[in-house]
């Protein structure tokens, strides 16, 4: 580590030295005149951009290299910028990123992926009832949410169907945002929520994650929609996002993430994103692991002495455990 840095020290200088390189501004006035854009659906190399209310078609320029252009990102547009069929733009340009929502296929895969870039809230979508509702699956969103610095928004759909008495009483330690909404009922709340801010909607299939967003703005389909193959309608042939505006701001659909694998988060992390446990983790003998049966893990006093909920423990663990079997494969 120490050599580490110590290299590090000794390039410092030339790199400085290469940044105000003239190369650099040479290649500057080229995009100077880059129109931004917001890139609001990726297909193939395509990518479906906004720039202002024009939707362009652009592809990566060579020279951005490998570096991955998502939905959310802000990019700088250059060449036929008309939007006519048929035309591509190029980007020269990714703007830097206020966010970064990763996810890994599951809690053992090397291979992290960016899936949003720029939002600011996560919206959780959990079905009071039909399917039931998977606690776990939103503690898992709630750990990425705190990874991603997203703040995170419960919303607990199908509320014709169940009470969500029980899942409020779960969360309400949290001082966790939440919306409780039914296809049938007023969504004011919901809508309050989103204006003007950059929200994520993720959740497991049958939800009533598209019925909400089809409720929301069934405009908002058809304008993008004919920039790009990526509809909503034809939703199930894509697993990627899909950037809706909606008053001031953009609803960010991804069809195709159903959950997220947290490989790429430190237990630290992990732990950091069940709230209401970290007091009593602070208890915690060092390094300790958490695991059931750990010796002296303040979790097994906060539970016995009925100031944790169980099934937030258990939650936690499940996760942690899942974790370390990456761990040990490596
Ligand atoms: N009773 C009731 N049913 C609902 C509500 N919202 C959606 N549904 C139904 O739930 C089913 C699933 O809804 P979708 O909107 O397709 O759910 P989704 O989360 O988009 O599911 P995927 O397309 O699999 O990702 C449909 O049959 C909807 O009609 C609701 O508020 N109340
Ligand atoms: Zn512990």
């Amino acid at each position: 580590m120490r050599g580490g840095r110590r290299e590090l020290g000794e390039d410092d200088v030339p790199v400085r030295a290469r940044g105000g390189s003239r190369p650099r501004t040479r290649n500057r006035p080229k995009h100077e005149n880059a129109r931004q854009g917001f890139v609001t659906a990726v297909d193939r190399g395509r990518y479906s951009c906004l720039i202002e209310d024009r939707p362009v078609v652009a592809m990566k320029a060579r020279e951005l290299g490998r570096g991955s252009i998502v939905v959310g990102d802000r990019v700088g547009l250059v060449g036929d910028l008309s939007g006519e069929p048929g035309t591509l733009a190029r980007v020269v340009r990714v703007e830097e990123r206020s966010s970064v929502l990763r996810r890994t296929a599951d809690d053992t895969d090397p291979v992290e992926r960016v899936v949003v870039a720029n939002a600011d809230q996560l919206a959780i979508v959990c079905s009071l009832a039909d399917p039931e509702p998977r606690p776990r699956f939103v503690d898992r969103c709630l750990v990425a949410a705190f990874d991603a610095g997203l703040e995170p928004l419960l919303c607990l759909t199908k509320a014709d169907l169940a009470d969500p008495g029980g899942l409020l009483r779960t969360y309400g330690g949290l001082d966790l945002p939440h919306v409780v909404t039914s296809s049938t009922g007023d969504l004011s709340a919901l809508r309050e929520r989103l204006a003007g801010r950059i929200s994520v909607l993720v959740g497991y299939s049958g939800v009533g994650k598209s019925t909400l967003v089809n409720l929301l703005d069934p405009e908002a389909g058809r304008s993008v929609g004919h920039v790009n193959p990526v509809t909503r309608r034809g939703r199930h042939t894509s697993t990627s996002a899909v950037a809706l505006p909606f008053e001031g701001g953009w609803i960010i659909d991804t069809p195709g993430v159903r959950s997220f694998g947290l490989a790429h988060v430190s237990p630290d992390d992990v732990v950091a994103g069940f709230p209401d446990l970290a007091d009593e983790v602070a208890e915690c003998p060092p390094g300790c692991p958490h695991a059931v049966d750990t010796p002296g893990c303040a979790l097994d006093t906060g539970v016995a002495r009925g100031r944790l909920a169980p099934e937030r423990v258990d939650s936690l663990r499940r996760l942690l455990s899942s974790r370390d079997a990456e761990e040990e494969r490596h």
